[in-house]
């Protein structure tokens, strides 16, 4: 039962904006710049979550030991993830924002539920492991970003999620306190982190949670829909 919500933080992959496909585009583009194989969007769904380091870093990981690459000359052979992450880091940012929601859509059911939580006059705060500039760009191409007071990124603290320390700035910044907030999400990330800063916790039921069925996570509501939330919130 959720009582006393006073403001309500969305997550953003996974939960407002099916991102795997710009995911998987940029990655890809970054992958042919430095002259490895394309990644599977199956890898990105598992992986994706935890910001752009974390994401960058295990394609990495994956796509160097593939047998083709490892098969490769000794030249090829002395790249690692270490020496790649800058030069692949630059050339992610540089695809990604030039593609940003382009290849993503809008989940069905959050621009309804998006504007029934704003006509409870609900403060809204979007929090994303996702580069703040990431973020921002994407919520304006999806005219989305109208809905939200605040926008904080993976690089607005200090800490990602599932760290409280997000939760817990994205709080202070609304002016609430943790149990005032809800947190709508669709990972453990999400989940972990909510529950360290003692926030309630929603999750959706068709993001992305690192291939684990996510109601293994835990939770206060589970809803199909951003719409769903909003009538849950009102009844
Ligand atoms: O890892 C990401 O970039 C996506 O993160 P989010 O689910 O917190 O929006
Ligand atoms: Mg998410």
């Amino acid at each position: 039962m959720l009582v006393g919500i006073k403001a309500v933080i969305v997550d953003l992959d996974g939960t407002m904006v099916d991102t795997l496909g710009d995911f998987e585009e940029a990655l890809n583009r970054t992958l042919a710049d430095l002259d490895l194989p394309p990644v599977t969007r199956a890898l990105i769904e598992r992986t994706v979550g935890k910001g752009s380091e974390h994401l960058i870093r295990s394609v990495l990981a994956h796509q160097l030991a593939l047998p083709e690459v490892t098969g490769l000359s000794n030249v090829c052979q002395a790249r690692s993830v270490d020496t790649l992450y800058e030069p692949a880091w630059q050339r992610y940012q540089h695809h990604y924002l030039r593609i940003n929601g382009e290849f993503s859509a809008v989940y069905p059911g959050v621009v309804e539920g998006l504007a029934r939580l704003k006509a409870m006059q609900l403060p809204m705060a979007c929090l994303t492991n996702k580069p703040l500039a990431f973020a921002q760009g994407l919520l304006k191409a999806k005219f989305l970003d109208g809905y939200f007071g605040w926008v904080f990124g993976g690089d607005s603290f200090e800490r990602k999620k599932p760290d409280p320390m997000p939760i817990l700035g994205t709080c202070a910044a609304m002016g609430v306190v943790p149990a005032q907030a809800l947190m709508v999400g669709d990972s453990q990330n999400d989940a972990l982190a909510s529950r360290a800063a003692g926030c309630p916790v929603a999750l959706v039921t068709y993001g992305y949670n690192h291939g684990q069925p996510v109601d293994q996570a835990p939770h206060d509501l589970l809803v199909d829909s951003l719409l769903e939330l909003a009538e849950r919130l009102t009844s």
